[in-house]
């Protein structure tokens, strides 16, 4: 090596050691921040994270835990709040132009304020039927079925790669510069890397072809059964004009938002009733005396009646928590969270995970506990769940969600008989995630088997399948 690119090595390696000391330096001490209690390595440097969320696999959340339980916490106040979202959360999810990740708060509230009728009280009792049918997102918003709970173990392509995106958006969110390469990453070496990821790539063409051919002829949404996300956001009366890429990202956010949050709500209350037999019993007599005829559908406004039925909605909302990884926000302006000035430009988090689990809310949080909500007063315990978060960014899909719970709870424990059986998992003290509660193809995910005795062989169709490890 010549004395001159010597020279020029030491050059570089005393530039960044300057630039690293110097950043280090102002971080510690000199930063706004600085005086903000919490871990140093955290104040100097993103690794800190990335260390929790791609090393430990999803461990940030209950890393937080530890540091709220020793420096102290603020969510609700970030609740109440009406910051931005923030980009380096949200652009990982590859669909800019959503609702859900656009972080420019007036287009996201365009375009879901031309979603919201779909998505109405008085929409979803106009749809029941659909719902009682059933396969509910994809048919709800799409009119169409992908059939995935009709494949074995439920391992439809789709929910594989569901199931995988969790790891992929992290790395993107804690190196961005991977985003270019994954885009552009040929299909031959993608199959090696992440076959999941290819099973999505199928998916979202599907979505894409139906869009062209609306696209190609609106027309074609009058000889759809009922509306569908598209009548609202391509249909003749529509006033502001929807690009194709918004259609697409829109399309995959409504389903993927529209899953995981909905079935993890159902396993884990499943999971629960099933461990703790009293409480089980108690919801069947109450379906069993509200619902006696099996031959005839029971109306969502009458589910919705029953107190022990959304008792248990209410506490398996609760421990599902909806999206377990806190949700970053802009500050917009200087501010004081907690009595601690925070300028603008400060990014901070809410979690559902700490709000849930709060003892001074919920007494014994990790306990499922319906009766909870059934006591006398529980204004407090309505404030503080937040499962679909709130303020102006919050789920586009809460009354669509809350039908499906009702629809599913009440229905399977109707027409079905389930027993735990092979499962030792202890799910009550899980809180690792990728934005959603489950860590991917782990040992310990959270996952019960359960014996399903259809208690009714009637006219309608009951999705009985027994589950194995
Ligand atoms: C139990 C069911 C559900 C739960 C717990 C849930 C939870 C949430 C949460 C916590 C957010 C806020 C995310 C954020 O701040 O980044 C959200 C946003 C959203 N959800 Fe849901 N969701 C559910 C069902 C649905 C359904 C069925 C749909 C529609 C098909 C849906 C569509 C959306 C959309 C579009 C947003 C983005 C809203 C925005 O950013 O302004 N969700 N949901």
């Amino acid at each position: 090596m010549s004395g001159f690119t010597l020279h020029c090595l030491a050059l570089l390696m005393a530039s960044v050691t300057t630039y690293v000391v110097f950043v280090t330096v102002h971080r510690l001490f000199l930063h706004p921040l600085a005086k903000v209690p919490g871990p140093k390595m955290a104040a100097i440097s993103g690794l800190y994270m990335a260390y929790y969320d791609l090393v430990m696999l999803g461990g940030m959340v209950e890393q937080l835990e530890v540091l709220h339980e020793k420096y102290g916490k603020a969510f609700d106040e970030i609740y109440r709040s009406k910051f931005t979202k923030e980009a380096w959360f949200y652009d990982p999810f590859l669909a800019p132009e959503s609702s859900f990740a656009c972080v420019d708060p007036r287009k996201a509230k365009i375009q879901k304020d031309i979603l919201r009728p779909l998505f109405s009280r008085k929409a979803i009792l106009k749809l029941e039927n659909v719902i009682q049918r059933g396969v509910i997102i994809t048919t709800y918003c799409f009119a169409q079925s992908f059939e995935a709970i009709d494949f074995p173990k439920f391992q439809h392509p789709m929910i594989i790669s569901l199931d995988s995106s969790g790891f992929m958006i992290f790395l993107m969110q804690h190196f961005p510069f991977v985003i270019p390469f994954i885009l552009g990453i040929p299909r031959w070496l993608a199959r090696l890397i992440s076959p999941d990821s290819l099973e999505m790539q199928f998916f979202l063409k599907t979505l894409e072809a139906q869009i062209d051919k609306i696209l190609a002829n609106p027309t074609m949404l009058e000889s759809e059964e009922h509306p569908t996300v598209y009548h609202h956001l391509i249909g003749a009366d529509v006033e502001v004009k929807v690009s194709k890429k918004a259609l697409q990202d829109e399309s995959a956010v409504l389903l993927a938002a529209g899953t995981d949050t909905v079935g993890n709500a159902c396993m884990i209350g499943t999971f629960h009733l099933l461990s703790n037999r009293p409480l089980k019993d108690k919801l069947v007599s109450e379906l069993r005396a509200a619902w006696p005829d099996l031959d005839s559908p029971l109306s969502l406004e009458k589910l919705e009646k029953l107190p022990y039925l959304t008792a248990v909605i209410k506490e398996s909302l609760r421990l599902s928590h909806g999206v377990v990884s806190p949700l970053p926000r802009i500050v917009p302006f200087d501010t004081i969270i907690a009595g601690i000035p925070v300028p603008a430009g400060t990014v901070v988090a809410m979690g559902a995970t700490f709000m849930h689990n709060n003892p001074k809310v919920f007494i014994d949080p990790k306990k499922f506990d319906p009766d909870r909500w059934l006591q006398p007063n529980t204004t407090e315990l309505e404030e503080n769940l937040v499962p679909f978060s709130k303020g102006p960014r919050s789920c586009l899909g809460v009354n669509l969600g809350w039908a499906e719970l009702y629809l599913i709870f009440s229905n399977i424990f109707r027409k079905t008989d389930m027993e735990l059986f092979n499962t030792t998992y202890d799910i009550s003290h899980e809180l690792l995630a990728y934005f959603r509660l489950l860590r991917n193809n782990r040992e310990d995910d959270i996952k019960f088997s359960a014996y399903m005795t259809p208690r009714y062989r009637g006219k309608q169709r009951v999705y009985a399948k027994m589950l194995d490890n």
